[in-house]
């Protein structure tokens, strides 16, 4: 299986860079030209098979409104600046087609849409006019006591028949871990089952990309409060995210992320 040029016979890494100051890792923000291309550049030579750039924060937890044209600006200064010093494909994680068009036309290669198509309804026309490869993340509205992986099977279907219908060709599928929360299980709950059966995701035959990194449930389950301190807890929910299946996991530290996937990987060889 490939994505975006990259094969996936082993998992690969997609190194985060935010130019959104108010994302809720901070110490994945750069907003200063230089350190932008030192970190895009390390990130690849540890490893990173692709970039994500976030310019607005989708947290659900965290007042996140930006005016449109400030997401564009701040997108299209991160595509263009680091499109010249790095090779790999390079996406975009915003929810708004007319983003994702004009860093299209800056030099970025994927859509990253955590509303799944579902939210800026020109997003799959974009996407099928500029032929871009898109990450899909589950998104709907979740039930209280809904089974936490047939309710994503469920919305990452919706999604890929969007994409059908647009003739958009290339689709990674995504759980959207930390976004999905019903009153009832607790988000922690929720993300942890969607991880443990990880597994079923594999029935769409799409590359399966996994975003656990620093994230909300991981402060929850092992009551670190700062993101600084939940790296630990990433590099084990990532370890079994690879062990069940993940083709891309998606991350704010690369270097260890691909220690982690690869020793899951390697492991599972010899599972049962
Ligand atoms: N496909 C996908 N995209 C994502 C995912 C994810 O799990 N999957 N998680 C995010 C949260 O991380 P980030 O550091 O970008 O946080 P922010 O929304 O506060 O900027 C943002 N974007
Ligand atoms: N965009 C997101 C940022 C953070 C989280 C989380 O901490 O769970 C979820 C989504």
């Amino acid at each position: 299986m490939k994505f975006a040029g990259i094969d996936l016979s082993e998992p690969k890494i997609m190194g985060v860079i935010n130019v959104s100051p108010e994302s809720f890792y901070k110490g994945s923000v750069r907003n200063d030209e230089d350190k932008l291309i030192e970190t895009a550049v390390k990130m690849v030579k540890h490893g990173a098979s692709f970039i994500d750039i976030g310019a607005k924060s989708t947290a659900p937890y965290l007042e996140t409104q930006i005016p449109l044209e400030e997401e564009v600006r701040r997108a299209v200064w991160a595509i263009k600046t680091i499109r010249e010093h790095v090779e790999v494909p390079i996406s975009i994680d915003t929810t708004s087609a007319r983003v994702a068009e004009e860093v299209l036309n800056a030099g970025a290669n994927i859509i990253n849409d955590v509303t799944g198509l579902k939210g800026d309804p020109e997003m799959a026309q974009i996407a099928s006019e500029y032929n871009a490869p898109v990450i899909v993340c589950a998104h709907g509205e979740v039930k209280n006591l809904s089974d936490p992986i047939h309710t994503v099977m469920d919305f990452l279907q919706e999604s890929l028949v969007i994409a059908e219908k647009h003739g958009i060709e290339e689709v990674a599928v995504d759980p959207a871990i930390g976004f999905l929360r019903p009153e009832w299980p607790p988000w922690y709950e929720w993300d942890s089952k969607v991880i443990a059966n990880l597994n079923m995701l594999k029935i769409f035959g799409k590359p399966i990309l996994v975003g656990v990194s620093r994230k909300s449930f991981i402060g929850a389950i092992t009551g670190r409060k700062d993101p600084n301190e939940r790296l630990p807890g990433s590099l084990s929910a990532t370890a079994i995210a690879g062990f069940n299946g993940a083709n891309i996991i998606r991350t704010h530290d690369v270097k260890e992320t691909l220690d982690a996937v690869r020793m899951a990987e390697f492991i599972r060889r010899f599972a049962p």
